[in-house]
């Protein structure tokens, strides 16, 4: 196997990957592969019952992965990939099914299973290769395979096991252990590929990739007809290409999801990470290429297909706003089979127009989607009609300066008009609503606060994030913080039901005492703030936190090659004073003000999340 050559088959081909684990990302950038982050909607709920060996169960989840976003990018993303890939980790353990630790006792409960004793780490992989054939039709081919990992974990001291558990760290993780982090710790050995531990067997990938590229692309398995999720039992899962696999043991125990797909866990940063931002964000060499290295190829229909996606990104952006700001999804939801005229009366605009905004927008594709009724609707519980308002009259006058700002470096804000009246203020807490409205839940949910009693959320603007921690946590009152022009307006934005544990104080977090708190909350402020800013404000919360107090942070977390995700790289290009930050870059900000890391958390939803406690 020569792996660039591999790698390099894939240049200029729309690579999936169908899974959001931070791990597997590292994994695969870091071998020098392109490609986009689709996660997988595949409801892991496979009947493990059913399965001769545990990796059968991993390699069909990952397969059903893979497939779902296979089969849904043609139609919500409008495109096709070339390659999608799916994988899924599994323990197994002397027969025993171990679930994510509920609480303290249940991850002693597992690790002292798995103290003194070998178990294996399995990882199916599914890759499946799309070819659009000319009536529009896809034809899909599937490979899987899996690896098989054996780790011995130490014998356990009980000092030990409550050492580990109480830094944290089993409690999001199934089984209770990262290998990658303070888990290491308790592995004595592990015999095969130490990075089918940490999610993702590369080499491999690399070897199946390199069988499917220079040998037998045409003994592939082939199907136009994808199979439904109800096909998911082994005894429909597909002819499989000849594969290394095929050698591998297969054991009869019983299996255990990992679930910490998207979760990572950096504990007390070293300086050792200090040095290697310095390096990486002065290194040239690092910053992402964009300069073909080989020769000039004849482009593919995909190629164009991309690059006329983007230049005309910005003309179905201005018409999903357009069509969001005449309510047009509204409309369509209230009274279906409506023909273009009688739209055109309804929102008083011209037939023409109308037809052609119903023509064009490939949003409006959608108008009959789940998507539509459940996000694009002004009513919809998560509706991002406000956001979608605050795009249009605010951050598409802003880009519209973009070059100006890039070739001077000067604030684009400048530039914009004023929404510092009051229809702008709530056009903006709008936005800022129908966002935390979305990803608040996750955010609230990431991590075990079941110590803290009280929350301060600095900035915490209609209070929508608020409203979603004390629903998540029944023993938390949550103060909201935030400009008193904001909370004089935050009556427009109560919850049918107000929880009377969530109250509203007037405030400037930069000049005023915050309120007592135990655990503060800051979620989209200190990407927009100046350093120095950003340091006045840890330092009044440092200075607000006794030892053991929290601070959950949400923001985007770039990745640490900066590469991604594009949101938070586009964002980014409208930030005047602040910066966008990977997850090491926050949390040696917070170290520096004496917060300590717990977890990261990497959603799929719009937020990650961060959990300090102050030292
Ligand atoms: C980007 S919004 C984020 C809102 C909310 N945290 C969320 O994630 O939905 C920033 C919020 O910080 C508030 N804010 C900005 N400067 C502030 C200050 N000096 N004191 C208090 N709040 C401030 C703004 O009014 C706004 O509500």
């Amino acid at each position: 196997m020569v792996l660039n050559p591999v790698i390099s088959k894939l240049a200029g081909k729309l690579v999936v990957l169908a899974s959001a684990s931070p791990r597997r990302l590292e994994i695969l950038r870091s071998a020098g592969l392109r490609f986009e982050v689709v996660p997988s909607w595949f409801k892991e709920t496979l009947d493990k019952g059913l399965f001769k060996a545990p990796h059968e169960y991993a390699v069909e989840t990952a397969k059903q992965k893979a497939l779902e976003v296979a089969r849904r990018m043609p139609f919500k993303h409008l495109k096709t990939p070339d390659i999608v890939i799916g994988a899924d980790t599994i323990v197994s353990v002397d027969g025993m099914i171990l679930e994510k630790p509920v609480d303290k006792h249940d991850a002693y409960r597992m690790l002292s299973s798995l103290s003194g004793k070998e178990h294996s780490v399995f990882t199916g992989v599914a890759i499946v290769l799309c070819h659009e054939k000319e009536n529009e039709e896809v034809d899909y081919q599937l490979v899987d395979f899996y690896e098989e990992t054996k780790v011995k974990f130490a014998d356990l001291s009980e000092d030990m096991l409550w050492e580990y558990i109480n830094s944290g760290e089993p409690m999001d993780k199934a089984g209770g252990y990262g290998i990658q982090a303070l888990g290491g710790m308790l592995v004595e050995y592990v015999h095969g590929d130490f990075l089918n531990v940490v999610g993702f067997p590369l080499n491999h990938f690399c070897k199946q990739l390199d069988l499917i590229y220079n040998f037998c692309t045409s003994s592939l398995k082939s199907t136009s007809t994808l199979p439904s999720r109800s096909d998911n039992l082994p005894t429909s899962v597909p002819t499989q290409l000849p594969s290394s696999s095929q050698g591998l043991p297969s054991h009869n125990s019983s299996v255990k999801r990992e679930e910490s797909e998207s979760s990572q866990t950096l504990v007390n940063s070293t300086s050792k990470h200090t040095d290697n931002r310095k390096v990486k964000l002065h290194d040239n060499a690092t910053l992402p290429s964009i300069t073909r290295r080989g020769q000039v190829t004849e482009p593919t229909r995909g190629d164009l297909e991309r690059i006329c996606e983007l230049m005309d990104g910005f003309k179905a952006s201005k018409a999903l706003f357009t069509a969001s700001k005449l309510c047009l999804f509204d409309l369509l939801h209230s009274r279906p089979g409506l023909d273009a005229a009688q739209v055109a009366q309804e929102i008083k605009a011209s037939e023409k127009g109308t037809e052609c905004l119903l023509e064009a927008c490939p949003a409006l594709l959608f108008i009959n989607a789940d998507l539509a009724t459940d996000f694009l609707r002004s009513d919809a519980p998560f509706s991002l009609h406000g956001y979608l308002q605050h795009c249009n009259e605010t951050m598409w006058p802003l880009f519209s300066h973009l070059e100006s700002a890039v070739q001077e470096g000067t604030s684009q804000r400048e530039k914009k008009t004023s929404s510092s009246s009051r229809e702008g203020k709530l056009r903006f807490m709008k936005a800022m609503h129908s966002i935390a409205k979305i990803t608040g839940k996750t955010i609230a949910t990431a991590f075990d606060l079941s110590t803290y009693k009280s929350a301060c959320d600095l900035g915490g603007c209609t209070g929508a994030l608020a409203y979603e921690f004390a629903e998540a946590h029944p023993g938390l009152s949550v103060t909201v913080f935030d400009l008193p022009a904001v909370v004089e307006l935050n009556e427009f934005f109560h919850p049918q039901h107000p929880d009377n544990r969530v109250s509203f104080v007037a405030g400037d977090f930069l000049k005023d005492e915050l309120p007592k708190a135990d655990l503060y909350i800051l979620a989209r402020i200190l990407h927009d703030l100046p350093d120095e800013k950003v340091h006045i404000l840890l330092s009044k919360i440092a200075d607000a936190c006794t030892a053991g107090c929290g601070l959950l942070l949400s923001e985007i977390f770039l990745d640490e090659d900066r590469r991604g995700p594009s949101r938070g790289l586009l964002q980014a290009l409208s930030m005047s004073e602040g910066k966008q930050r990977s997850a090491t870059e926050y949390s040696l900000l917070l170290k520096s003000h004496g917060f300590i890391t717990a977890h990261i958390r990497h959603t799929d939803n719009l937020l990650d999340a961060m959990l300090c406690i102050k030292a």
